[in-house]
């Protein structure tokens, strides 16, 4: 039987152990507080981050990586992305040496400015075919209700990516496989920015035609960096890519867009972090999102446009008119 060890009892970490277990794979997660690991444990429940919904009797929990880690044919990494490397440092030395490592994080390490992919590698000393990486439109909200999905695994070695596929395919959660880890990883970053311009412009009563604007206007910065980057484009126009993009900057599930309307709605960075109690990543990813592009010498004028109003205070109706007054340009430029 395949054994997976998950790591992160949060919204997302839990809901895709659910995922794992109901497939037929062993599952263990593991967890910080030890109240959340027993609720799941011996509960089956996580109040905390999935209040009402059942968690499978075959879903284990622990506090302990070593237990949680023995005999794990892979290892799902469903930290904070900032937190990652000092994580997955501190439980480097349980990990079985065969083990995939699978990364469900949407962000880009600040002061590196590396996806999670490079990140794992250069922690866990492992190569880039022992690293997979599951991204697409999966509001946590709707898959535990049971709503139909679908996600991307994306892995250099297809055979990874298929035993992967294996373990959490389900007839109402259909994994698809790609072998673009880049442009799958940076599909998933980027559209959490986008995603918080496409809030700021809700919460300030703007209407359809910006958010259908600054969608895909993200997109094509999305597609620029990829390219840059050596991502393959056809993955933008996939389930990681416009998938993703479209869900996060349209749900009210999404936590980066509901930090974004916030903000634009006129609170303060102060309250509206308060108020978010999961992880938005695109609000410190904006700032390594804009580094590496700026390192790769890509435009980014949203991306830029939201680090100022997240991070710089700039107003955000300032912000609008920055991006509204940029010199006329063909809609495709610099790809
Ligand atoms: N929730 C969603 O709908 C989806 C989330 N994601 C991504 O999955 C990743 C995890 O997000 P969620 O589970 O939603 O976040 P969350 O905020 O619900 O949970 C984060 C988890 O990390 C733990 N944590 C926080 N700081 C930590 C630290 N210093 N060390 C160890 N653990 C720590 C928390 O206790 C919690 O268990 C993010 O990168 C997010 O973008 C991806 C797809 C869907
Ligand atoms: O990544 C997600 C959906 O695919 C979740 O988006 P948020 O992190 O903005 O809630």
């Amino acid at each position: 039987m395949t054994k997976a060890a998950v790591f992160g009892t949060g919204s997302w970490g839990t809901t895709f152990a659910m995922l794992l277990a109901g497939a037929g794979t062993e599952t263990t997660l593991w967890g910080r507080r030890a109240e959340i690991v027993e609720a799941i444990d011996r509960r089956h429940e996580n109040p905390d981050y999935l209040p009402g919904t059942v968690l499978p009797d075959a879903l284990r929990a622990t506090t302990d990586p070593a237990e949680a880690l023995d005999g794990a044919d892979f290892v799902v990494l469903a930290v904070p992305s900032q937190t990652l490397r000092g994580n997955l440092t501190a439980w480097k030395p349980h990990l079985p040496p065969e083990a995939v490592l699978v990364s469900l994080m949407k962000g880009v390490e600040l002061g590196t400015t590396k996806r999670m992919s490079e990140v794992i590698c250069e922690v866990a000393e492992v190569p880039q075919e022992r690293v997979a990486v599951v991204s697409g439109p999966n509001l946590v909200g709707e898959i535990v209700l049971g709503q139909p999905a679908a996600t991307v695994v994306a892995c250099p070695d297809e055979r990874v990516a298929e035993r992967l596929q294996e373990a959490c395919h389900l007839p109402w959660f259909r994994a698809y496989t790609n072998p673009d880890v880049v442009g799958v990883e940076l599909g998933g970053a980027v559209k959490n920015v986008i995603a918080l311009a496409v809030g700021v412009a809700a919460g300030m009563g703007l209407g359809d035609n910006v958010g259908a604007m600054l969608m895909t206007r993200g997109l094509a910065e999305i597609s620029r960096l990829g390219a840059a980057l050596g991502a393959d484009p056809h993955t933008f126009a996939g389930l990681a890519g416009m998938g993703d993009l479209v869900a996060t900057c349209t749900s009210p599930l999404s936590r980066n867009r509901t930090f974004g309307e916030n903000l634009g709605k006129g609170m303060t960075l102060e309250e509206v972090i308060a108020a978010t109690k999961q992880t938005a990543e695109g609000v410190k990813s904006c700032e390594s999102v804009l580094e590496l592009a700026r390192k790769h010498d890509v435009e980014m004028p949203i991306t830029e446009v939201v680090v100022a109003v997240v991070h710089d205070g700039m107003p955000p109706s300032e912000a609008g008119m920055l991006l509204m007054s940029r010199s006329p340009k063909p809609e495709r430029y610099g790809v």
